[in-house]
């Protein structure tokens, strides 16, 4: 079976910065067909801001595609790379309310939601929220925050599978404060001494850019260490983990009846080390109306093969809809 691929590289054909209050403004662009079916991409971390690969997993004859860089990270201001930037007004709430300022100020009525890691997060968090507001869900590489999720990423659990990796992630932290490495972790990712903070970063953001593969994939990986965009990435990260997402206990598994009337498309690696298939499992088990489907030879990241297939597939399919 010959395996979808990447729509070719495009262009926004309008962006702009959307002031959504407490100082913050959003970038937003829009790619594609400006009569076509819309559709939002949320990007993961969060705080990893979107890239222009992510506007191409929609055909751009069909679908006016919609992409914004959510609080504090990618091209919105102000930027979460400077310490004194506050991210009191960055929680998963705000961005919910951000998405609903963004689709009327663009006047759409309703979109299709896209969303990979964290961004399937938003995207549930979004949809049981609003959901007379969305057409259809793809969603990837599932993430809800809940506790044992961060405990295997970020304590104990992918250490197994990558000791050696695990040895460079923890290295900033002494020994006897590694008992809570999210907390010790954010106090140094919010330190006021730059070198420190860039130092614990760079752990925790290479530490996700190196096991987001099945294989490993070097150049990928390497981007994770650019300072600024690692101190933004982490302390971003960081804070929504520390909150465990602003989320009741196992809210976005809890309130799935809220939205198992809208057509939706999961798609999971098999061997995601980062956000492991269970929580994707349990997700496919409180909604059997959504498709599902378990990629065998893939990780997490959604350029995977057979992930990339599976999605492509999905927004095509929705876009006869
Ligand atoms: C724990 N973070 C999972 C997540 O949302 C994620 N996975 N990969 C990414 C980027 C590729 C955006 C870094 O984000």
């Amino acid at each position: 079976m010959e395996l979808r691929t990447l729509y070719p590289p495009i262009e926004p054909y309008d962006s702009g910065l959307l002031d959504v209050g407490d100082g913050n403004r959003v970038y937003w662009e829009v790619c594609g067909n400006p009569d076509g079916k819309p559709a939002v991409m949320l990007h993961g971390g969060p705080g990893g801001g979107c890239s222009p690969a992510h506007r191409r997993q929609f055909d751009p004859e069909a679908y006016r595609i919609v992409l914004f860089d959510q609080r504090n990270c990618g091209r919105s201001e102000p930027h979460a790379k400077d310490p004194e930037v506050s991210l009191e007004a960055n929680t998963t709430w705000h961005l919910v309310a951000d998405m609903e300022r963004l689709r009327e100020h663009l006047g759409i009525d309703r979109w299709l939601v896209f969303g990979g890691s964290w961004g399937s997060a938003l995207a549930l968090a979004y949809a049981q929220t609003h959901p007379e507001r969305v057409t259809e869900l793809v969603l990837r590489g599932i993430f809800t925050l809940r506790p044992f999720e961060l405990y295997w990423f970020y304590q104990e659990g992918a250490s197994l599978i990558f000791p050696d990796l695990w040895e460079r992630y923890v290295e900033p932290i002494p020994e006897d404060e590694r008992e809570d490495l999210i907390s010790a972790f954010h106090e140094r990712l919010n330190s006021a001494d730059r070198d420190v903070r860039v130092a614990a970063a760079r752990a925790w953001s290479t530490w996700e850019g190196s096991t987001l593969t099945l294989r490993p994939d070097e150049e990928l990986a390497g981007g994770f260490g650019e300072p600024d965009y690692a101190v933004a990435f982490a302390r971003i990260e960081n804070h929504y983990f520390v909150n465990e997402g602003f989320f009741e206990e196992d809210q976005l598994i809890r309130d799935v009846d809220k939205i198992r009337h809208i057509p939706a498309v999961i798609v999971q690696g098999r061997y995601d080390m980062c956000t492991p298939v269970a929580t994707a499992w349990d997700l496919h088990r409180a909604w059997p109306e959504a498709d599902f489907h378990i990629v065998d030879d893939a990780g997490h990241a959604y350029s995977e093969p057979g992930i990339l297939h599976h999605l492509i597939e999905a927004t095509d399919k929705f876009a006869r809809d």
